[in-house]
């Protein structure tokens, strides 16, 4: 298939587009895809970019052309909080990658792991909802009872515990992910590096990459002297360095950067999806009652919601798709627009910008990889590794949130 070439829009010498990405790129680079297409070449600095917002295009980028684009860009932020690309997400595509997601998807995000952590949720949930119970004021924090939870979850499935004590873990994903979508002018116009430095971003940067190194290295020590579960993930990393039973050495770097991966990407994600799911129900009751119609129809006159019973409903998966359709987690990976694929006219119809979960009820339309109209955990070589891990939390979480509360 020919594709055209990409429009570009006029640029400012020293800083190209740089201009034009506005306090919320995703939106700025939609309304310029209108007027330069879904495939657009812009210039930040010094470095070329293409942008792709339609689902034909992510198509083209993730799957016909998938291997030219299969490494990551990676700015000077994310290299000195992400190992300099010793975790997975980072890694430039090759060996080194390959093995290391193999590692994560055979001891922690398979099916059949996903199957095996089935009491944690079920015992984490449980908690969660006693305390709301328990609170009886009419005002709770849902928020930050939703990101403790999905970070208590992955804490003890991967590092066989929770890890609390003096460490606020929320306070420190939020500042390593607020950093991650920080502008760093260096990267893109090397000789104004220094502003990076007069306006304190390095040094923010260096604290942070310092504040979780510490704590990395905390979990780490801790399995080494013989703590965590004797089977959880950690251990089957320091195993596999000790073995060295996958054709190369891992260091500590490569299993604080890899723990690293699975902590950060695996809570903010998979919590921000729960706060929208909630947020959008809250506005718009009426989807609520329907959710809470079906939910409580198949549970009848149980406390809590079980796994099984999640199989049979199909308004509460419309209602995960239609949030993740309208907020992706991830809502600019550089090249991909997923925020403006979501609301891409020609697919979703005239509604797109509004929350409607019974677009997903008679569709096929899914968010396993396959479909470009969908694709909130990416597609093709990259795609997200813990597509089950994530969904099932998450919709045990809602149902039960919806069954037991109004
Ligand atoms: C709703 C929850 C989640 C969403 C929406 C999500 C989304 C994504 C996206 C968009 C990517 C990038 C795909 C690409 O670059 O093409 C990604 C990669 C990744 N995610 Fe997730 N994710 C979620 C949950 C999780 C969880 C729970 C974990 C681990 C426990 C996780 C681990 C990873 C890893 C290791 C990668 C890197 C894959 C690679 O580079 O090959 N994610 N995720």
């Amino acid at each position: 298939k020919k594709i055209s070439t990409p429009r570009s829009p006029p640029t400012f010498p020293v800083i190209g587009n740089l201009h034009q990405l506005g306090r919320y790129p995703h939106r700025s680079l939609c309304s310029l895809s209108y007027r330069y297409g879904p495939r657009m070449l812009l210039h930040f600095g010094r470095v070329p970019v293409l942008v792709v917002s339609s689902a034909d295009a992510a198509q083209d980028v993730l799957k016909t052309h998938d291997r030219v684009f299969a490494s990551r860009p990676r700015s000077k932020i994310f290299r000195k909080l992400h190992y300099d690309g010793r975790d997975v997400g980072l890694a430039p595509y090759g060996e080194y990658w390959r093995q290391m997601k193999s590692v994560c998807v055979l001891h922690l995000l398979s099916n059949k792991m996903v199957r095996s952590f089935r009491d944690v949720r079920k015992e984490e949930i449980r908690i969660v909802m006693e305390n709301i119970r328990k609170s009886n004021s009419s005002r709770i924090n849902l928020s930050k009872l939703l990101a403790s939870l999905t970070n208590d979850v992955i804490c003890r499935v991967a590092f066989g515990k929770k890890y609390g004590g003096d460490t606020d873990f929320m306070e420190l994903i939020e500042r390593f992910e607020k950093l991650l979508g920080s502008f760093s002018i260096g990267t893109y116009v090397p000789w104004l590096a220094w502003l990076d430095w007069i306006s304190g971003l390095d040094a923010e940067v260096e604290k942070t990459k310092n504040d979780f190194d510490e704590f990395l290295e905390r979990v780490v020590q801790d399995h080494v002297d013989g703590g965590g579960d004797k089977n959880d993930f950690v251990h089957v990393l320091l195993a596999i360095q000790r073995e060295k039973s996958i054709g190369f050495e891992i260091d500590r770097i490569s299993i604080k950067a890899i723990i690293m991966n699975i902590f950060v990407g695996g809570t903010d994600t998979s919590f921000t999806v729960m706060e929208w799911a909630m947020t959008e129900l809250l506005r718009h009751p009426k989807c609520l009652n329907i959710l809470q119609e079906e939910v409580r129809g198949i549970c009848k006159g149980k406390s809590n919601v079980s796994e099984e019973e999640i199989q049979d409903m199909k308004y509460l998966k419309a209602v995960i798709k239609e949030t993740m359709r309208l907020h992706p987690s991830l809502p600019l990976l550089v090249m991909i627009n997923v925020w403006a694929i979501g609301r891409e006219a020609a697919t979703w119809g005239p509604d797109a910008e509004l929350f409607r979960p019974e677009k997903h009820l008679d569709t096929s339309v899914d968010f396993r990889g396959q479909d470009f109209h969908l694709i909130p955990f990416g597609a093709g070589r990259r795609i997200c590794p813990a597509i089950s891990f994530a969904t099932v939390l998450i919709e045990l979480v809602l149902a039960n949130l919806v069954h037991q509360f109004d």
